[in-house]
């Protein structure tokens, strides 16, 4: 696959049916400072330890969206009691949560996964540890997501998991019987196709009666960050985890202590705003950047300097200042952040290799599919690899970005909009994943201060709508 004239999608494109949004076009440099909402992938970890602690803990300022949403509702499918509470978050309550009574007798229940990898991943194991059968289900694309080697490293546990008519399973739906008890001992598994695998049995796994000894054969894992802010989350609630040697994961048995913990905004979720201030040559601001965190979204001080643009961390605020132009970059194991860096590279100056990533196309989409059509789409020059992704420069036009259900390809439409006049993002409701109120903070985002004129940006003309209007109408297809 090469060439930059294609226009044709590789992949079927799927219209989710949401509404169709006009992605604003920055008619000057942004001039921003913008907070975002708590993490993911904090928020998820911490809700599952809450539901296994030794008693109530409390989240403060976590995430409110589609995949904490599905969160809680699993986890109280499971017995946890989960209740918001008023705090001091700018994006919505802080939320109690008392733990379920592992020992309790529980009816049948059954479980809506979304499209969330932390619900489909995490919430297995937990939903073995009681008693009862509990049935796994998703969106449709959640049923192409890999799940076999959580089913597998299950079965090897001593844990039933069938297809909901007793057959066997290899993906969702599925339903795991749960005798109120795992053993736990030595596992080995392959989690080449995704971090959450590895998480979601060390997550559960202070709990298991021997504990856990966890090890990976095969390909190398990836979004190592994350299993590293599982470790870190287990520590900091009193489990012991012995992760010395590579590819090898030691959890103690014994109870998880309730906390109250204060959640760190979404660090790969302030990647699109970041990605503004390159794409306009402004400034973006992100005040409470933390001095110290598991977040792979930290990444962003090193890969947005390598694409040209003035990073400072100064008294805990990021500022993120684009330069004369965007570099084209080589990156190695961008995980969840690289639509947002893949983005960027379409408007770069010179050729740009992300590698590192093949495991993506087992993410909400085929991401490594869908930015080829996408990018290819509105006039760009990209390639899928083996591993990744080649985006050479091309000069851009307005198009329809597909979503294809997936957040992070709707919020780097965005990003393209910004720079492209006339892009329009199929779908902008799909961001509700992680980040419910996109569209308003991307708008907010750019009514702020300008400062000055706009010249030579990649992609720049100004015969575009301006920015801030109501972009959203009716979904097209
Ligand atoms: O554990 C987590 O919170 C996540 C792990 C990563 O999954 P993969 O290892 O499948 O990339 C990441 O991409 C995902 O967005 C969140
Ligand atoms: C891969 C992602 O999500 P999930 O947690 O559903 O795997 C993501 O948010 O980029």
């Amino acid at each position: 696959m090469t060439g930059p004239t294609s226009t044709a999608a590789p992949v079927p494109v799927p219209s989710t049916g949401g509404a169709q949004w006009r992605a604003p076009f920055a008619e000057r440099p942004v001039d921003a400072t913008v907070t975002v909402p708590g993490s993911k992938s904090l928020t998820n970890r911490y809700l599952v330890l809450a539901a296994l602690a030794d008693g109530p803990s409390r989240l403060r300022a976590p995430l409110h969206s589609r995949d904490s949403a599905l969160m809680i509702e699993a986890l109280r499918q499971l017995g946890a009691t989960i209740t918001e509470v008023p705090g001091d978050g700018a994006f919505g309550p802080d939320l109690e949560i008392s733990p379920i009574s592992l020992d309790a007798p529980a009816a049948g229940t059954g479980i809506d996964c979304g499209l969330a990898g932390t619900v489909m991943r995490f919430v297995p194991p937990v939903a073995a540890l009681r008693h009862g059968t509990t049935l796994f289900d998703g969106d449709p694309h959640a049923r192409k997501r890999p799940m076999g080697t959580i089913i597998e490293a299950l079965a090897g546990l001593g844990v039933g998991v069938t297809a909901p008519d007793g057959g066997p399973a290899a993906a969702l739906p599925f339903t795991v019987h749960g005798t109120g008890e795992v053993r736990g001992g030595h596992l080995i598994i392959d989690a080449s196709a995704s971090s959450q695998f590895v998480s979601a049995l060390l997550l559960a796994g202070a709990r298991f009666t021997d504990g856990l000894h966890l090890e990976h054969t095969g390909p190398p894992v990836p979004s190592l960050d994350h299993i590293n802010m599982t470790v870190a989350v287990l520590r900091g609630a009193g489990v012991s985890v012995d992760d010395s040697r590579p590819d090898h994961w030691i959890v103690a048995p014994g109870s998880i202590r309730a906390f109250d913990h204060r959640i760190e905004q979404d660090l790969s979720n302030a990647g699109p705003f970041l990605a503004a201030a390159l794409a306009t040559r402004g400034t973006v601001r992100i005040p409470d950047w933390p001095a110290e965190t598991t977040q792979v979204g930290d990444l962003w001080r090193s890969i947005l300097t390598t694409m040209g643009a003035t990073v400072t961390l100064q008294d805990g605020i990021l500022t993120v200042t684009g330069g004369p132009e965007i570099r084209g970059a080589d990156f190695d194991e961008t995980s969840e952040l690289a639509p947002t860096v893949a983005a960027l590279c379409a408007l770069a100056t010179g050729p740009s290799r992300l590698g590192g990533i093949a495991h993506l196309r087992g993410h909400e989409t085929d991401r490594l599919a869908a930015l080829v059509a996408e990018i290819n789409r509105l006039g760009g020059d990209a390639e899928e690899t083996s591993d990744g992704l080649i985006i050479r420069p091309a000069a851009l036009h307005g198009g329809v970005v597909h979503s294809y259900a997936d957040h992070r390809m709707a919020t780097a439409g965005a990003i393209l909009g910004l720079a492209v006049p006339g892009v329009e993002v199929e779908d902008i409701g799909t961001t509700a994943k992680t980040m419910p109120d996109f569209p308003q903070m991307w708008s907010a985002m750019l009514e702020q201060g300008s400062a000055g004129d706009r010249t030579g940006s990649a992609g720049a003309s100004t015969d575009s709508p301006a920015a801030g209007k109501d972009n959203t109408h009716g979904a097209q297809h």
